[in-house]
């Protein structure tokens, strides 16, 4: 070690097996250095930083790195700085997500002092500037019940996600940073990259139906990719938005915006249906809770040309995969007189406990 190594170059070298221990030592003596990362040495030693020379821990050097390395803080480190205890530590969030410049967290029931919370969120997370605290979504319209716990309390942003501009009011309306994956995949299906594609007699520009628009989570990336797409939503609050993000995108002229009752519009003959919505809660035949979007695919088969592809959500307890959204289409394919075929199946994300959200794609004939 050289003389005038500054003291936060420093780091003690231990063998890998060693190294938890050699950190609860380091932590009591008071020279662990919380504030950098610990780095490989080689193959067989790890480098743990240190604030001075080790006098009670068994080290094998003690040496200085030549490129420190800065442990970003976490959650749990902004909290024990301001004094919460390790059982209050267990019970703070471990998962957020940004969107546009409002962060939004799921709260446990009994997670202590929102507000420092959000603070530390914020200070993690500088470019959000509100955090709220997401109580889920609800009814026929998916309205959000969330809270503002820290900043500046302004809920309405804009969202970048692969290029789709998305305004909304995280107050109104609902935004899943978990289907991020699938409005990706929309876009790319229309490009031709991904996905199914049609076999109708439809030379032109690809024809949608999106049957659940909301703020134009699937239209949009549609629209952009090239698609005509007629697009229904119920909520006027998602509907406004709905419109305001075609002009933002620049693809007004490609959605033909309906604020109503998808069962409402009169649609034919499109090359795809997507039908992004599992419903609200029902009860079903047998008893048993359920969601009831299903009974919006006789709609859906209305809708597409033979050839085309309907692409079904649905929220499905994971006993039930795939038998019941598989048999709940063939259903509807019955009464409708159409063969169906699933050309792909996949799980979105995790629903609630043990219930997925999982999307058929469905060739119609
Ligand atoms: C796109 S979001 C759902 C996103 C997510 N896949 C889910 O199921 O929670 C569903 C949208 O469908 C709208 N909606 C519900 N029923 C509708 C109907 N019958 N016709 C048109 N829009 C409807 C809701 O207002 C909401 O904005």
């Amino acid at each position: 070690m050289s003389e005038d190594a500054p003291p936060n170059d420093l780091a003690a070298l231990v063998e890998k097996p060693s190294a938890e221990a050699a950190i609860d030592s380091l932590q009591a003596e008071g020279v662990y250095d919380a504030d950098r990362k610990v780095t490989e040495h080689d193959d067989g030693t790890v480098a743990l930083p240190v604030t001075g020379p080790p006098q009670e821990t068994n080290v094998l050097d003690v040496m200085r790195q030549t490129d420190p390395e800065l442990r970003a803080p976490e959650l749990n480190d902004l909290l024990a700085d301001r004094g919460w205890t390790d059982e209050e530590l267990a019970l703070a969030p471990s998962s957020w997500a940004v969107i546009g410049s409002v962060l939004t967290v799921r709260l446990n029931g009994d997670c202590p002092r929102e507000e420092e919370v959000g603070e530390a969120l914020l200070e993690l997370h500088g470019e959000a500037d509100t955090v709220l605290a997401d109580g889920g979504v609800s009814g026929i319209h998916r309205e959000p019940t969330g809270r503002v716990i820290a900043g500046i309390g302004e809920t309405e942003t804009i969202h970048t996600e692969h290029g789709t501009r998305y305004a909304l009011d995280l107050a109104e309306v609902m935004f899943s940073p978990g289907n991020k994956a699938e409005r990706a995949r929309m876009g790319s299906v229309v490009a031709g990259n991904d996905g199914p594609e049609p076999e109708t007699d439809n030379d032109g520009p690809e024809r949608v139906f999106d049957m659940f628009a909301g703020i134009g989570y699937f239209t949009l990336p549609m629209a952009r990719a090239g698609a005509q797409v007629t697009a229904a939503e119920i909520n006027p609050t998602a509907y406004r938005f709905l419109i305001e993000n075609a002009v933002l995108n620049d693809v007004t002229a490609n959605v033909e915006a309906y604020r109503a009752d998808c069962r409402d519009v009169d649609v034919s003959d499109v090359d795809r249906v997507v039908m992004g919505y599992y419903g609200v809660e029902t009860e079903d035949e047998d008893g048993s809770r359920s969601l009831e979007a299903h009974e919006f695919l006789d709609t859906a088969f209305d809708a597409v040309a033979p050839g085309g592809i309907v692409h079904v959500h649905a929220a499905t307890p994971d006993s039930r995969l795939w038998d019941r959204p598989i048999g709940r289409i063939e259903d509807a394919a019955g009464r409708a007189g159409r063969d169906v075929k699933i050309v792909e199946k996949r799980r979105v994300k995790s629903h609630s406990e043990g219930v997925w959200h999982v999307v058929c794609d469905v060739r119609v004939r």
